[in-house]
């Protein structure tokens, strides 16, 4: 594909976007809507790489899939996923691949195969891997233990008590609380270490919820009750990732941007960058969905944050540091070498690159803002949010930024055209 050029914006801008639906919600209703019994309509569900995949590896099971103009119709299997002996190809999809592994370990028929882009089958699945098989899921890993790709020979779930570590991915938790409410015994998950990432289990327990699930949660314990889950007609939100770099093309150029479809009460945590923006020096109201605003004349300022809650928000926010006075601290966020690449590395090599100053920590960065960004040729490490990052802070450099764009078909097909919007 050929590369493509950001060249900068004369501000202050003025944009009203909307963004496509939240990734992370539309794999998790897959999941609930592919276990229930009968027909679900997934209303504005996120039609990109990742969630594709994930709904054809759940066709392969016997689960009915159909794509129309604005929904996916999802025809429930009421529990058991058939195996059909199939290769099931997952890409770079890790929450798509840690959801199905977890819901075919509840089929039966034929063995299957896990597998995915050779990144995905370099990033851990160890420790769900080991829960999984202490509830009696027979699994073998083809190449490399703890890895992609992997039999899956089914056989269904036990239940019962099973410790997992949460340290590397909170979607080790969230694969298996999908699946908890098929198990033979009551699920009974106690966490053997501090959980990253947990908004993203608060967004797994509330759509559960919502297809009629009950988990109660002690401590580091979450127990899940045998209730099945319930076809829906599901409106889904709004992606918060994706909105986040048009809301950071405000706080880098000046002027306003509202992205329309994000809800006030939204379900994702990543909702919570509007408030980053505003610790930064920007204005940010809710009105039709959330608008962020920078006056021009007022700088923005460099903060000290912890974004274990919040890893996809982090290239954004980098990029929006560039411009900020002062440092930046971003910490807690070691897990972020797991993901489509190495983000923090990743990150910190791209920023030098233009001539930005980056420390990478063990678990974060120290961004130093500058006035003179450069514009470089960015490599995207075929990663959709290096190179969403990377467009917007081409709109303030000098010169321009040249990269890969088709990574975003991941999360965001129609990134470059609502880009294209803000030159307008
Ligand atoms: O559960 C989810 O939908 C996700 C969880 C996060 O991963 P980790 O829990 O591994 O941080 C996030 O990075 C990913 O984009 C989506
Ligand atoms: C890390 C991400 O997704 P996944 O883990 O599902 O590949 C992402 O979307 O930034």
């Amino acid at each position: 594909m050929t590369k493509r050029e950001i060249k900068p914006l004369k501000g202050p801008i003025e944009a009203l976007v909307k963004v496509p639906g939240s990734k992370s919600i539309t794999q998790r209703a897959l999941i609930c809507a592919a276990l229930a019994e009968g027909e679900s309509i997934l209303e504005d569900a996120l039609r990109s790489e990742d969630p594709d995949l994930l709904a054809q590896a759940l066709a392969a099971t016997g689960v009915r899939v159909e794509f129309s103009e604005t929904a996916l119709k999802i025809g429930g299997i009421g529990g058991s996923p058939r195996l059909s002996g199939k290769e099931i190809f997952m890409g770079n999809n890790g929450t798509g691949a840690r959801f199905f592994l977890a819901y075919a370990s509840l089929g039966k028929g034929t063995p299957i195969v896990l597998t995915g882009t050779k990144r995905l089958c370099e990033r851990p699945f160890k420790s769900l891997i080991e829960a999984l098989r202490a509830w009696g899921a027979s699994l073998s890993c083809l190449e490399k233990e703890g890895f992609l790709p992997i039999k899956i020979a089914g056989g269904g779930l036990s239940g019962g008590e099973v410790s997992l570590s949460v340290s590397e991915s909170s979607q080790f938790l969230s694969a298996l609380l999908l699946v908890g409410p098929y198990t033979r015994e009551p699920a009974v998950i106690k966490l053997s270490s501090p959980l990253v990432s947990r908004p993203y289990v608060d967004l797994t327990l509330a759509v559960m919820e919502i297809f009629g699930a009950e988990v109660e949660e002690r401590e580091e314990t979450f127990l899940v009750h045998q209730q099945k889950y319930q076809a829906r007609h599901y409106q889904i939100e709004a992606d918060a990732s994706s909105a986040s770099y048009f809301l950071a093309a405000a706080a880098l150029v000046g002027g306003q941007v509202t992205v329309a479809n994000l809800p006030k009460d939204s379900l994702q945590g990543d909702a919570a960058f509007a408030g980053i923006l505003s610790r930064m020096g920007c204005e940010v109201t809710y009105d039709k969905g959330v608008t962020v605003t920078r006056d021009p004349k007022i700088s923005l300022r460099g903060i000290d944050i912890n974004m274990g809650r919040y890893p996809d928000l982090v290239p954004t926010l980098a990029v929006v540091a560039a411009k900020a006075k002062g440092k930046t601290i971003i910490r807690g966020v070691p897990h972020l070498r797991f993901k489509e690449t190495d983000r923090l590395k990743a990150v910190a090599t791209e920023l030098r690159k233009c001539e930005v100053p980056v420390e990478e920590l063990e678990d974060g960065l120290i961004i130093e803002g500058t006035d003179n960004i450069k514009g470089a040729e960015i490599e995207t490490y075929d990663d959709h949010r290096i190179a969403m990052a990377f467009a917007i802070l081409g709109l303030v450099v000098e010169g321009m930024v040249i990269l890969n764009p088709g990574c975003v078909a991941k999360s965001f097909p129609n990134f470059w055209e609502i880009l294209g919007t803000l030159y307008a």
